[in-house]
């Protein structure tokens, strides 16, 4: 049994937090009831009660939300400038997303001093590293009688008590504290977590601890006008992880892996992993595919082990070592380890599907951007060789424009067929889209079929493949929707298209 009622704190708790934290950036006296009990710390106007300490933030702020909140019996409001229509006392601050991640982390009464939290960024491999180690950390807690460890990642967001599909990789630090207070309150004991890029920019995890921090690889991406204004930006962002982490675990493999150990020399451990260097603390070698399974032997600290896994492609062997180096620095026994991983499975990663004849493989994986497919690709031409290779994927539209170049020289280099399709459009058209894409493959001198609906698409691309063929459906992994001109639209998922192609499949 546990109970979810938690503690509350006077106002003045959360005016000295900011005052000692600097972010103060008014020294006139507060003209507020400092010892009042604050009830709820909200920057929702429509979840405000009486007794809230209301947060003023965001691009689509506006004072209307302040005077409902005012109105619905907030009591006092931090901003980063006054709001001269409401009479309520303003806390004034100089950095909004500092503050409010701090104030988050008081009114949940600093729940990750309660966990064992690993945070993982890294260009890409977070979902999968996340479900592993999770994997690993229930089969040792099953072990032991105790419940399952919290999750919170792309996929899903399972605190023990809150259980549902993510909205934030990495939620804002309201949401996010309150999840770390559940997992506590519940007895999970074990937290995992995809930190993304932009959530260690807007400091969304301020306040927290981890036990360890994980730094999986670097590579170009979330380079936007509404994400990163450039590499730098993008790269700094992620090594920010290394601040707030006990133990670090660190890629030697990686792009810069240098600059990324000078980051995590702040930790007071660091354990590295790789699958090239020998001297690595945590060290995979002889890797091989083995019928359904990827095996190899991997040296840790503690022992040498053969260890296997169900998802192919050699770089989820990364994710792995990735998983298996936090398990070394959370003392996950060996034997939870290797179950663990040998039973871990990540919705929408590498999903293969056979005909009964063999010589038809789908594959169902969410590469969405250059280094992914080229890694994915790459991947399946060494697994699979003598055959056909098709590629079907498409680009997102308004944002992430880099991908097209990335995706489209990947399957330039790589592919045997190209297809080209629908993947979240969002303002653009589909066809312009994949026009776009067409222009970087054409270099590789391969040409390139355009079939805007997916569901045809998919259908196609395994009906009318050469076999013996291996046929991999990217972009769009696990999601059920596709975002268009007018928002999200449901649409059926790849695993399913693929499935409902195969039926028809004449050998
Ligand atoms: C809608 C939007 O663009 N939100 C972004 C922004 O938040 P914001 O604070 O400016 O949001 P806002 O909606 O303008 O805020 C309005 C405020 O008014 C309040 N409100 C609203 C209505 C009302 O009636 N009353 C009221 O009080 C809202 O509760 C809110 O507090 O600033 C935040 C800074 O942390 C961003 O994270 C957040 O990202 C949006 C949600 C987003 O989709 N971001 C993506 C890019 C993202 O973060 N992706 C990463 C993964 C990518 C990666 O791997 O790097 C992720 O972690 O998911
Ligand atoms: N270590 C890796 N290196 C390169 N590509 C990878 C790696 N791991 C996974 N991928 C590819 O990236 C895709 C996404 O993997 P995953 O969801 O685990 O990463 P992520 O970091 O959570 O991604 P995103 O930030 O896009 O949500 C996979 O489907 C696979 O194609």
């Amino acid at each position: 049994m546990f109970s979810l009622s938690r503690p509350h704190f006077p106002l003045g708790d959360y005016y000295q937090l900011l005052l000692k934290n600097g972010l103060l950036s008014d020294s006139a006296p507060l003209h507020a009831d400092l010892t009042r009990e604050v009830r709820l710390v909200s920057c929702d106007s429509q979840t405000v009660v009486p007794g809230t300490l209301f947060i003023c933030k965001g691009a689509a702020f506006k004072p209307q939300y302040l005077l409902d909140a005012a109105e619905k019996g907030a009591f006092v409001y931090v901003s980063e400038r006054r709001w001269p229509e409401c009479a309520l006392p303003c806390i004034l601050v100089s950095d909004i997303r500092r503050s409010m991640a701090l104030l988050a982390d008081r009114a949940w009464n600093h729940p990750s001093g309660r966990l064992h939290i690993t945070g993982i960024t890294g260009t890409k491999g977070k979902t999968t590293t996340a479900y592993f180690l999770k994997s690993m950390l229930d089969e040792w807690r099953r072990s032991q009688g105790k419940r399952e460890s919290a999750i919170l990642s792309t996929m899903i967001t399972d605190d023990g008590v809150e259980r549902r599909p993510a909205k934030l990789t990495t939620p804002e630090p309201l949401d996010l504290q309150r999840h770390l207070w559940n997992a506590a309150e519940c007895g999970a004991e074990y937290l995992t977590m995809e930190v993304s890029s932009q959530a260690l920019k807007y400091h969304r995890t301020g306040g927290v601890e981890f036990s360890v921090g994980v730094f999986l690889n670097i590579g170009e991406d979330h380079i936007s006008p509404v994400e990163h204004p450039d590499f730098e930006d993008y790269f700094a962002s992620k090594l920010m992880i290394f601040r707030q982490s006990a133990a670090a675990c660190v890629n030697l493999d990686s792009d810069f892996a240098e600059r990324i150990l000078t980051a995590a020399e702040s930790c007071s451990k660091i354990y590295t992993f790789s699958t090239k260097f020998s001297t690595a603390d945590i060290y995979a070698s002889e890797i091989r595919r083995d019928g359904d399974a990827t095996r190899f032997l991997v040296r840790t600290p503690r022992y040498t082990r053969e260890l296997s896994m169900g998802l192919p492609g050699s770089f989820n062997v990364e994710n792995a070592l990735a998983a298996v180096a936090a398990a070394e620095a959370l003392g996950v026994p060996e034997s939870a380890v290797a179950a663990g991983l040998a039973e871990a499975t990540v919705p929408g990663r590498m999903e293969t599907f056979n005909t009964p004849d063999g010589k038809l493989t789908v594959i169902v994986d969410y590469a969405h951007n250059g280094m992914s497919l080229e890694a994915l690709l790459s991947s399946v031409r060494r697994e699979f060789p003598g055959r056909q290779l098709t590629v079907l994927f498409g680009c997102t539209g308004g944002k992430g424009l880099d991908r097209r170049e990335g995706m489209g020289q990947a399957a330039g280099r790589w592919a045997d067929r190209i297809i080209l399709t629908e993947d979240d459009p969002g303002p653009e058209e589909v066809p312009d889209i994949c026009a776009d894409i067409g222009g970087y493959i054409a270099p590789f001198g391969k040409t390139w079929t355009v079939i805007p609906d997916r569901e045809e698409a998919v259908e196609r691309a395994i009906l009318e493949a050469h076999t013996p063929a291996v046929v991999v459906l990217a972009g769009k992994g696990a999601e059920q929707q596709q975002k268009r001109k007018n928002g999200p639209e449901p649409c059926v998922p790849d695993s399913l298209l693929a499935r409902r192609a195969l039926k028809h499949y004449d050998p």
